[in-house]
This record gives structure tokens, sequence and C-alpha cells, in this order.
């Protein structure tokens, strides 16, 4: 809020003296006070300002530094129960015992501090990546740069869904508005003009600017820096941005809460057995330091530690993958997703357009051979013959349309062909080059007047060019350019339009899975046109033909489908495209098999009110929804949250922002617009359909991991207190002292837990059905696991302690091998919960070595305590005999058996397949 407030002040203020009024001044002015030229600076320029003005960037607030986290370490009510217990110990004189108390809080912290140190510095190097670029002029050619490189006077291009990346005054521009929102408030998007304007207008009407931080909404607009990084008015409002807030996702929350209600849950209990520890006999100062100790040993401390290091490894997996998590929330949530709602274009196939047939209005197809967006290629008769004189001269013509009404560039250079711009424009600059027209020759002829440039929700784009009369070009969806059209060309010159067979071919065409654009042409008297082109002032046009276009699928595409539906995620496909072109798709995905599972926004239409029970029945009954607007989108996104779907939904462009948001998970494409980067929670950066359902089984993964740490944290705790009841109820002294307590909580399991959230992913869990979206951790198997084994750990140590009991051992003789047998079964216990489901014979050593190394750690420095003096004296132990070690590891052992059992009974079928995760196979090589 504040932000807002300040941002509003500082639109009304005047300008401060000596500041240049941008906006007042003509292009030409502008363009001589930065020293630079429409065309652009030179490279040597570009980099002699960069070293004076520095990067485009406003300061960043990092991640908390080491100290920060260090002292966060000590905010938990465990630390304050040990603290208290230190302090106690000092008091009474226990001075051994208070310094390994304050040992064991700092190396906690230390851990904890390393652990989260290096979440942190990934979670960083993750935004980096995450980089906005603009495009600029320099030496007369355009290119694309990172945002940070910009340096006054560069000449930057703007369209729809840029982010600003600079102060630009605006020297060009069609139908450009600008969403300014978050530097004025106003949420309606500015239109933009390019005049100068009186001097003293506020920030929120300087409508010849675009500002840093905005994003440009409609239209295309071309300007020049006036000011970057903290001169930009954003700049000097924020003096340092902070990086995407930090919040902590809702599991790392929930794990939270619930670490503290067991905490509560343990406390009490303890003071149970503290109280009938006392009544037994037992001294109160002994029974103090047990009860504190219990405490320990029960709450989960290691969990929100442990959470952290299995969602940072996620995120950095996913990278591995091309999945950049912006919301950590997303990495859990991506694992519970039950469906995906994706694009067509460029997510389920590549985006890599060519004209394949061109269709010309008396009745003749043609094929073009050459893939690709290369001008290699010839086109033919669909009987392989060169094409008749009269065809070609309307071929010829066809293609000039396509290549006046055009946004993209091809050029060959050397080492094959450079493309920019919509892959449809690149495609018929391709088809024209086959046809042997020079596009920037055809281009240089005609002087452009203005036009509509492409946007998706138009589905059209126009252009008009000054030749004797204008000269309108339009292409576009058929029915569009269809609706503007009165007549065809044919061989003979133009005729009544026959919109009937028009339509005809290109509903055949798009059923082959063609993309099928309309191209057509239109004079209007050129003097009365203004600049700023408006759909009415298009003319009649005279239909030059259909061209269409084919799109490969992806290749991994059809595969990560499949994947889906073994996991019991749904996939659905919402398209701008035609309905039968998206539906011979979908089939060849396999994503819908008959019309019935195809809607189209038209008849989405006539369902009626979104919100009715008929509009969501007809959502849920379908597969796939083409030629759908952006509130359509909306709309069946809402519609399918409310179906209890949690739905990942894929965007690129502008409009897509208010689905993304919805979605549980907002998926933006990496090549998609700066606006639905801003808002999805997940970045693709390969747009791969197949990247996202990686995604999926990352997050899996991810969520697994972190019920198993969950798994380990609570049976053995749990282990903990079954043991000192029993102790208690048969009246035999306390089992382990209190220090041997906190030894094996902070040091044993403190080293495990962690390394268990570094468990590489098992195979599997993409053949299993999602989570039911409202399961918290605690299901059933996690009660029963826990159950089992906390109770035959707790009971397998009390056997033993009560039998040493019985046969007269001394007591702290007894309690060392008690100590022992209690780490033994730790360190055998995390390999039970490596896998809730399958043996843990069956899960590869390899998948994660540092629990293996965790493992060997926690024993070496449990045995190399048992032959310290100092730690002799402070815990209480002796060496054993290697024949008492391999007792006690067999005695463990039990547990490992009784797991095995439960899995066995719990998963007739096993866990999955025993084979290799395809990544793990890499993995040996
Ligand atoms: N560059 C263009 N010029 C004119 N018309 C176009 C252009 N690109 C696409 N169209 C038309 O607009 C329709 C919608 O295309 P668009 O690219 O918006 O689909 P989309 O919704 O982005 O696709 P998807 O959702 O599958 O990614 C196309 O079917 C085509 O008829
Ligand atoms: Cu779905």
């Amino acid at each position: 809020m504040a932000g807002t407030t300040r941002a509003q002040n500082a639109a009304h203020a005047p300008p401060s003296a000596g500041e240049v009024e941008w906006h007042a001044l003509s292009a030409t002015d502008a363009f001589a006070r930065v020293d630079s030229v429409s065309h652009g600076l030179t490279q040597a320029q570009a980099a002699e300002r960069l070293e004076r003005f520095g990067p485009n960037a406003l300061p960043v607030k990092g991640p908390p530094g080491v100290a920060v986290i260090f002292l966060h370490q000590f905010l938990s009510p465990l630390i304050y129960i040990l603290l208290a217990a230190g302090i106690v110990s000092l008091l009474i004189g226990e001075v051994t015992d208070a310094g390994f108390i304050f040992a064991v809080i700092l190396l906690n912290a230390a851990l904890g501090t390393f652990q989260e140190w290096k979440a942190e510095k990934s979670a960083a190097a993750l935004q980096s990546l995450l980089k906005i670029n603009a495009r600029v002029r320099r030496d007369g050619e355009e290119s694309e740069l990172t945002a940070d490189q910009l340096v006054p006077g560069d000449v930057v291009l703007l369209e729809s869904g840029n982010r600003v990346p600079a102060d630009l005054r605006l020297f060009h521009g069609k139908g450009l508005a600008i969403d300014e929102s978050l530097l004025t408030g106003e949420s309606l998007a500015v239109e933009k003009t390019i005049e100068p304007l009186p001097r003293h207008v506020p920030l929120g009407e300087r409508r010849n600017m675009a500002f840093a931080g905005s994003t440009a909404t409609t239209g295309r607009g071309v300007g020049v820096v006036v000011a970057t990084g903290l001169q930009t008015q954003v700049g000097r409002i924020a003096k340092a941005v902070t990086s995407a807030a930090v919040t902590k996702p809702p599991l790392v929350i929930r794990m939270e809460r619930f670490a503290r209600q067991i905490s509560y849950l343990v406390l009490g209990f303890v003071s149970l057995l503290a109280v009938a520890a006392v009544a037994e006999g037992i001294p109160p100062a002994e029974v103090f330091f047990m009860a504190v100790a219990l405490a320990v040993s029960a709450i989960p401390e290691g969990l929100p530690v442990a959470m952290t290091v299995a969602l940072s490894i996620a995120t950095t997996r996913m990278a591995r993958r091309h999945v950049i998590v912006r919301k950590l929330t997303a990495v859990e949530g991506l694992g519970s997703c039950t469906c995906i709602a994706s694009d067509k274009t460029g997510t389920l196939t590549v985006n890599r357009q060519t004209v394949k047939l061109l269709w010309l209005p008396d009745g003749r197809s043609f094929a073009v051979s050459g893939e690709g967006y290369a001008g290699e290629g010839e086109v033919r008769t669909v009987e392989g013959s060169p094409p008749e004189p009269q065809d070609l001269e309307q071929l010829l013509r066809l293609a000039r349309a396509g290549v006046l009404c055009n946004e993209g560039t091809l050029v060959r250079r050397e080492r094959g062909w450079d493309h920019h711009g919509d892959a449809m424009d690149v495609a018929l600059l391709a088809l024209a080059c086959k046809l042997g027209l020079q596009a920037e020759r055809v281009r240089g002829e005609l002087d452009l007047i203005g036009e509509i440039p492409y946007e998706s929700e138009l589905r059209y784009a126009a252009r008009c060019y000054r030749g004797i009369e204008g000269t309108w070009v339009v292409k576009g969806a058929v029915e569009r350019v269809l609706a503007f059209c009165d007549r065809m060309q044919s061989a003979g010159g133009a005729v009544h339009l026959d919109s009937e067979a028009v339509e005809r071919q290109a509903q055949q065409l798009a059923e082959n899975g063609y993309r099928v654009l309309a191209i057509a042409e239109g004079r209007s008297a050129a003097g009365e046109l203004k600049s700023p082109l408006e759909e009415k002032d298009i003319p009649a046009l005279t239909l030059l033909g259909l061209a269409a276009f084919i799109d490969p699928l992806r290749p991994e595409a059809p595969a990560a489908v499949a994947t889906c539906r073994e996991a019991g995620v749904q996939v659905m496909m919402i398209t701008g495209d035609h309905p039968a072109t998206a539906l011979a798709i979908a089939r060849q995905l396999g994503i819908a098999e008959e019309a019935g599972q195809m809607v189209s926004g038209v008849d989405l239409a006539a369902e009626g009110d979104p919100g009715s029970a008929d509009f969501r029945q007809r959502v849920a009954a379908s597969q796939v929804f083409a030629r759908v607007s952006p509130l359509q989108k909306l709309h069946i996104v809402e519609a399918l949250g409310e179906q209890g779907h949690f739905t990942a939904v894929t965007g690129d462009g502008v409009n897509d922002a208010p689905a993304l948001r919805r979605a549980n998970i907002g998926v933006a494409m990496g090549s998609g617009t700066d606006v639905a980067k801003d808002t999805a929670s997940i970045i693709v950066t390969d747009d791969n359909f197949a990247s996202v359902v990686a995604g999926v089984e990352e997050g899996r993964f991810a969520y697994d991991n972190i019920r198993k740490v969950v798994y380990l944290l609570i049976s053995t705790g749990g282990a903990e207190i079954v043991l000192f009841s029993m102790a208690l109820l048969f009246g035999l002294p306390l089992p382990l002292l209190a220090v041997q307590l906190l030894w094996l909580n902070l040091v044993t399991n403190g080293i495990q837990d962690v390394a268990l959230a570094f468990e590489g992913g098992e195979p599997g869990v993409m053949n299993r059905p999602p989570r039911p979206p409202g399961e918290g951790v605690f299901n059933r198997l996690m009660i029963e696991q826990n159950l089992v084994s906390g109770l035959t750990m707790g009971l397998l140590a009390f056997a033993a302690w009560a039998w040493m009991n019985d046969r007269g051992l001394p007591e702290t003789e007894a309690r060392n091998l008690t100590l022992l047998l209690m780490v033994l079964l730790e360190n055998v216990h995390v390999f039970n919960c490596r896998s809730e489901r399958s043996s843990a014979f069956r899960v590869p050593l390899r998948r994660n070595r540092v629990l293996i190394f965790g493992v060997a750690i926690a024993q070496g420095i449990h045995i190399l305590a048992l032959g310290t003096p100092l730690m002799q004296k402070v815990l209480g132990v002796a060496p054993v005999s290697l024949r008492e070690w391999f007792t006690l590891l067999a005695l463990a052992s039990i547990l490992l058996v009784v797991m095995e059992i439960f899995k066995r009974l719990r998963f007739p079928a096993g866990g999955g397949p025993a084979t290799l995760h395809p990544r793990e196979k890499g993995l040996t090589a």
C-alpha cells in the first residue's frame, strides 16, 4: 500500500527543476538531448554509455545474510526449552551437562544455517535466470538484449505483452496501450501517442512516454531510452525493490503448525511421565532433565529445515528439466495437480509453422515443399506439375499479400536462415521466397500508412499501404477474413464470393490438422485514412486464397500425454485455433478421440452463464476447447476449480494472465510475454508440454521426500516415548540419560533427516493417481507406518533394557548399550524410510549418496564418541566389543524385517517396478 501512495504522490508532484521534461520535447529534440538517432546507437556508443551510466537495473534486496539466518535458528520453542535446561544445569552446578547442551544447540544452529543458506543461494541463482529481454535497434539492426544492457539513447521496440524495460520517449506507435498501474495506481491501460505534450501534465498523462515497469497491453511502439536504472520513474520511487516477496509456502507453514501441535502434545505427555517418575521416587532434578530431553526427542525439530532442503533440491532438479519455480508453493502444487490445461501452439506443437498447401478461390490446390524457416522449396500442383502461368500469377499475388501483411523477417545468412517474429509471418516469408519473391523489394516498393497489428483475440491482422489508392492487405482466421470480403479472385478477375465453398475447403483442411489462414486484399482511397486504423476503416475485400500451415507435434508430447493418463492427471487443450484443427491435433496426441470431447468458444457461450450448471457440465465433458477467448479460458479454469480439480494452466499471451492467476498453478512459457511470466508461479523455459509433466513428476518426488522425513522424525521420537513409558510402567530405571537423548536426536537424527531429503525420485510416482487435493501428510499410511515402526523400535529397545537389568548389568553399562542400540535402530530405520511402498532392498543405494554418507557419519561419530575420554565423561559411554556391536546390529535389523513385512502386507503388488529411473541409468555411466 505504501508503495502505491508514494507512487501517486510522485505522479502529481510537479517535475523538479532542472529535470528534462521529455514529454514536452518533440521526438527530434528528445533524440538530440540523448544524442541518438532513430536507427539507434552504435555498439561502441552503447558500450561507452553502459560504462558511464551503469547497468539498467534497480538494486535488488538480496537474500538474508548468514548472520540473520543463524540468529533465526534460535527463534524456536525447542531452543527455548534447551536454553532453559542449560541455564538450570549451570545453576545447579552441572557444568559438563550445561556445556554439552550449549554445544548441541550451537551445532544444531550451525547445521540449520548452512542448509538454509544453501537453499537461499540456489533460489537466488534461479531468480537470475528470469531476466527480462528487450528488443533494441543498434547500428541499424534489431536484436534482443537483456534489459540491464540498455543505455540512454537506445531505441527500443515494444509490442503487446512486453514489460517496458526503461523510461522511453515514444516516437512511433500503432495502437499502443500501456498498463501503468504499478506507477500511477490507474488500472486502465493508457493509450499512447507520439506528439509533444504541455509541460505541466502529471506522470499519468504523459501519453508519449513509456515508463519502466509498466507493461504494453496492445499494439506496437518504438521509443528512445531517456532514463535507465535509478534514474527512471520507478527507480526514483523505490530505491530498493525487493525481489519476488519470499513468503513461506503453505506446506512449510502447515508443517510448522504441525510441529508446534506435536510439541504441545509431547509436552503434555512428558509432563505426565515426569509426574509418574517423581512418584516412583526418582530425584526431581534427574526427572527434569529427562523430561526436557524427552520433549526434545519427540518434537520433530528437524522438520522445517529438512523441508526447506527438500524444496530447494526440488527447484534445482526442476530447473535442470527446464522448469523454473517462481513461487515455492508450486513445487508441492505441481505434484498434486489433477489436471493440466495446456495451450496448443508452441506447447504441444513446436510452433515451427510451414505453409504446406495453397488454395485458390477457383478451386485449385497447390502443394508446397520444403520444411521449416528456410526459403527453399517449390510450389507445384497437387499432381506434381509446375503451376500454369495464370495460376502462378494468382499464387504470386497471394504470396505478395502475405509478405505485405507481415511483421516478421527472414534473411539468408552465410550459415543458414535468420528469422524473427511471429511463426505464421515467418512461414509466409518462406513461402514467398519459394515463389521467387524478395520480401524486402516487395515491401520497399510501397509506403506503409497504418496497420491493425495481430492480436490473438482479433485473429486477423491488416495493413494499409500507400499506392495509387490505399492498398489493404488482410490475413487471419477464415471466418474473420471472409466477413470483410465480398468478392474472390479467380483467373479471369474478381468474381462474386462463394463463401460456402471457401468455408467447406477451410473445414476440410482443418480436419486434416492444418491451421488455415485466409488472405485478402482491397482498395480504398488513400486520402480518407487517418493514422490509427480501426476495423471499420477496412473496405470490402477480395479473397486471394487460403494458406494451410503445418505445425509439427512436439515429438515428446504424445508420450507426455500418456504419462499424464497413467498418473491420473487429465490433460486438456485450450486453443484459439479452429475447432477442426484442434480436434485433429488432439487426436494425434491422444488427448481426445471423438468430436463430442471438443467444444468451441461459440458453443460454450451458448451454454449460458459461466457459473451455470450447464456450462460446468459442458466443461467437465470436454477435453478440447477451440476458438476460445481469453475470458472464456478464465471461465473454463474457474469451472475446473469448482469441480474440485487442482489445475495447472499454461499460457503465454497478455490475456492469459487472469487465467494463470486463477489456476492453482500458473505455468508461463519461456518464450511468452512478460505479463504472463509475471503472473505465473512456474516458467517452462523450453515451452514444452513434456517439461510441465516433468515438473509434475519432480513435484511428486519432493512431496514424497517430505513425507519420508516426517516418517523418520515422528517414528523415532515415538520410539523414545514408548521406551520411557514402558520403563516407568515396569518400574525400571530410566533407560537413557538426558544428554544421551539429546545426542540421539540432535546428532544422530540431525544428520540423517536432512540427508533423507536428498533422496532421488522413486520410479513409479507417475503410475499412481494424484493425492486428493485436500489430503494432508498425515494420511492413513503415515499413521500406520509410524505406529508399527515406532512401537517396534521402542519395544526392541525396552526388551534389551529389561533383559540387561534382569541380568544385573550395571546401569551405566546397560545405558551405554541401549544408547548404541538406539543409534543403530535409527541408522537402520532410515533405510525403511527411503520408500514408503517398496522394499528397502529395492531402493538403489546410489539414488541417495548423501544418505549413505550421512548414516556412516552418524554411526562413525558415535563410535568415535565411545572412545573419546571427554565424550565418555559427558555422555556416560564406553567402548563396546565387536561382538556386542554386531549383536546389537542384529537386534536392530529386526526392525527392518518387521517393516519389510508391513510393506508387503500393505502393498501386496509391491511398490512399483524395481527398474531404475531413466536418469539413474545415466548416473552409472
Ligand atoms: N500472425 C497472424 N496473423 C493473422 N492471423 C493469425 C496469426 N496467427 C494466428 N492467426 C489466426 O488467429 C487464430 C488464433 O491463433 P492464436 O495464435 O491466437 O492461437 P492461440 O490461441 O495462441 O493458440 P494456442 O492456444 O494453441 O497456443 C489462428 O487460428 C489463426 O487463424
Ligand atoms: Cu483438467
